[in-house]
């Protein structure tokens, strides 16, 4: 069973426009997903796409001025903020994307230890295996965070979440400013714990990383999902995958032809009226101007286009 549904997720924020007016700007927009226990499922999107946003609302972090529709459950109920801020923590835990989530004013093998579900003794011996794991040095354990550098910043937020015991973890990319060999083994130790059976959400700009040790693949478009797929569905030429921005993002890597996608992502201000991938797609018909397509089951996946088969 899905240990993390997702379904129907809107976001939308709330601005002041003017000095009586109101003005909501929709920048998530129908959003599905599942996670099984023992799954990692990568969300790869660019930048803007919704991917930090999609992540806050499950951890129910979003700023107050938000308004969420949709439901998120886990583990078959919904998760709503009182029961979130119960499990949060505890059997749901986050790598937030930006560094500054450290308390700066507590040395950062404390903070790693206190994330611990293990207390005292136990608690310790975790967060030293853990630094030695991910390259940290004995001494960093006694560093405030500003002693520290990004990458190692970095490596601390994700030891927080490997050794806090959590069912579900949501890490919110966190490789950037990590060597290959280290984003490799962040991602083979989320693979560890999706293995003993915990539900991992991986979200990251890198496709490659995330088709080394995901299971599915969740592409977001401009606050949506466009196509879920099997990591196996990513060979070839592509011909196994089912939208059209998936092919031209896989297309778009080095090992296949670097081939660019023109144009670019549009602002969640200037949504098109059709299916937003229309204005840069060539496969473009009159229907997907005017009309936005539903999301679909489609050979073990999903995808969001009216041409996909
Ligand atoms: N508090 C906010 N108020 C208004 N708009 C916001 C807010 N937070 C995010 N957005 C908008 O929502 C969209 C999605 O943002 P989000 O941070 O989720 O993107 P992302 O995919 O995580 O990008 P990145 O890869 O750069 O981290 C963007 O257009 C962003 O400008
Ligand atoms: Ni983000």
């Amino acid at each position: 069973m899905a240990l993390l549904e997702v379904e129907g997720l809107t976001v939308a924020f709330r601005r002041q426009a003017g000095l009586f007016r109101q003005r909501t700007m929709e920048v998530i927009h129908g959003l599905e997903l599942t996670v099984d226990a023992g799954q990692v499922v990568a969300v790869v999107g660019s930048s803007g796409s919704g991917k930090s946003l999609l992540a806050h609302a499950i951890m129910g972090l979003l700023p107050d001025n938000a308004h969420c529709s949709g439901s998120i459950r886990y583990d078959g109920t919904l998760l709503d903020a009182a029961r979130v801020s119960e499990l949060r923590g505890k059997e749901i835990a986050i790598v937030p994307q930006s560094v500054t989530y450290l308390d700066p004013l507590i040395r950062v093998g404390k903070q790693v230890r206190h994330a611990a579900s293990a207390g005292g003794g136990e608690g310790e011996r975790l967060q030293k295996q853990v630094f030695a794991r991910n390259g940290l040095a004995e001494e960093t354990a006694r560093m405030y965070p500003h002693e520290l550098s990004g990458g190692m910043a970095r490596r601390v937020l994700a030891s927080t979440a490997i050794i806090s015991g959590a069912k579900l973890i949501v890490a919110d990319e966190p490789t950037p400013g990590l060597n290959e060999a280290a984003a490799l083994e962040t991602a083979r130790q989320f693979r560890e714990l999706a293995d003993a059976g915990c539900a991992v959400l991986f979200i990251t700009h890198d496709i490659q990383l995330a088709l080394s040790f995901a299971d599915r693949i969740v592409v977001l478009y401009a606050g949506t999902v466009m196509e879920n797929a099997a990591a196996a569905d990513f060979a070839g030429d592509g011909e196994r995958l089912r939208h059209p921005y998936t092919k031209a993002l896989w297309q778009a890597l080095p090992g296949n032809g670097f081939k660019p996608l023109g144009g670019s992502q549009p602002h969640p201000d200037m949504l098109p009226p059709g299916c937003l991938f229309a204005p840069r797609c060539c496969h473009a018909s009159e229907d997907c101007t005017s009309q936005r397509p539903e999301f679909m089951p489609l050979r073990d996946g999903a995808v969001r286009c009216f041409h996909a088969s």
